[in-house]
């Protein structure tokens, strides 16, 4: 469920803000990104009742839909084995992560 995956996403980011290792960064990446792909599938209770087709599901659609693109440019870098610049892009995850949450959390 989204508690889960959310669960998921707060551990690979704590592994990709750490890891010295590549192989380990890019696969918390690649869990991160199953994590948000299930999400994207789920409602959040706020959104409970409201149509698919909803301003809102479509607003929290695009939030999941950034956070994807973010971990992208950081895997990017990460298999690139630039892990510092992986680690300051991952910065911007957060922020996503927060102005999200204020909207649907
Ligand atoms: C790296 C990014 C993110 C992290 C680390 C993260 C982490 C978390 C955590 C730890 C929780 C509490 C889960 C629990 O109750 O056990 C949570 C809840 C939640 N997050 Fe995120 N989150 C991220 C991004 C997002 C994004 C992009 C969205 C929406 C587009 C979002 C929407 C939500 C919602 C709706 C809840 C409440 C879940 C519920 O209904 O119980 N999160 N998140």
């Amino acid at each position: 469920d989204l508690e889960q995956d959310m669960d998921m996403l707060k551990g690979g980011l704590r592994v990709v803000m750490k890891t010295d290792d590549r192989a380990e960064m890019t696969r918390a990446l690649g869990d991160m990104r199953k994590a948000a792909q299930d999400a994207r599938t789920q409602t959040p209770d706020k959104l409970e009742g409201q149509p698919a087709d909803s301003a809102q599901v479509k607003d929290f659609h695009a939030g999941i839909d950034s956070l994807i693109a973010q971990i992208n440019v950081v895997d990017k870098l990460a298999q690139a084995n630039n892990l510092d610049g992986a680690k300051a892009e991952a910065k911007k995850l957060t922020d996503i992560r927060d102005s999200n949450h204020k909207k649907f959390r």
